[in-house]
């Protein structure tokens, strides 16, 4: 049993994980953060485009080499008008999925200025994975797999293309990104223990769910 086990029960339910982890996803507007988000927590799509607006988070358990990870991912709006707003949770996160979408080369090339943000406002121990989206629209690619992974080595970080349309590659990036986090703080539970306080505190908005604040803006999925 992991030192850091711990058993709770919050508003009479009995939950049962070992340790919460906080991860980010980051990206421009439309290139699938929250589709990406909801296939893998919720194993579902949507082909329409409802923007984001601050912030909206999403929980799943995963059983990582026998411990029961808590994984509260957060996912932004990619809008620029937003950034003032998302930059606030940066500190809080452990890890953080950097998105573009292969078919739209701009976000490609945005993606050194999210990982700009990131070194600036994130805890200095943050870990960061690369994501291109996308993956089923191959008539439609900008961004060839070669330049992701080119983009990904230059960072150091792992690289997956996905496809939140067809379910290629979901739980894989979110998967890894749990786990370089919990070697990451490997030796550091206390530090990963904190987290966990604070979300007790918060524990009755988990079991609400969360108030997804979304604007509808257009349909674009071709799939
Ligand atoms: N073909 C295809 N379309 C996708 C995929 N993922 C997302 N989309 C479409 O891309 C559009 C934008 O997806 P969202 O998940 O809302 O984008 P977002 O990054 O969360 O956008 P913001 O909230 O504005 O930051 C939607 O029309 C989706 O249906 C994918 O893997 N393949």
């Amino acid at each position: 049993m992991p030192c850091f086990y711990l058993i709770m029960n919050i508003s009479g339910m009995t939950k049962q994980y070992d340790i919460l982890v906080k991860l980010m996803i980051l990206g421009d507007s439309g290139v699938g953060k929250t589709c990406l988000l909801r296939r893998f927590t919720e194993k579902e799509y949507h082909p329409y485009h409802i923007s984001t607006i601050g912030v909206d988070f999403k929980m799943k358990t995963l059983d990582i080499d026998g411990i029961k990870v808590r994984v509260q991912i957060w996912d932004t709006a990619g809008q620029e008008r937003y950034q003032s707003i998302t930059k606030q949770y940066y500190r809080r996160a452990q890890g953080i999925i950097l998105v573009y979408d292969i078919t739209n080369e701009p976000s490609f090339h945005h993606i050194m200025s999210w990982a700009g943000d990131v070194d600036e406002n994130a805890p200095d121990h943050i870990q960061r994975i690369l994501v291109g989206n996308k993956s089923d629209m191959e008539a439609r690619r900008c961004v060839s797999e070669e330049k992701g992974k080119e983009l990904a080595a230059f960072y150091g970080l792992d690289f997956f293309e996905t496809s939140a349309c067809t379910n290629q590659n979901i739980s894989e990036p979110f998967t890894r990104l749990t786990k370089l986090v919990l070697q990451a703080h490997s030796r550091h539970v206390d530090r990963v223990l904190e987290p966990l306080d604070r979300f007790l505190d918060g524990a009755s908005l988990e079991e609400k769910g969360p108030q997804a604040i979304h604007e509808n803006t257009q349909d674009t999925c071709s799939c």
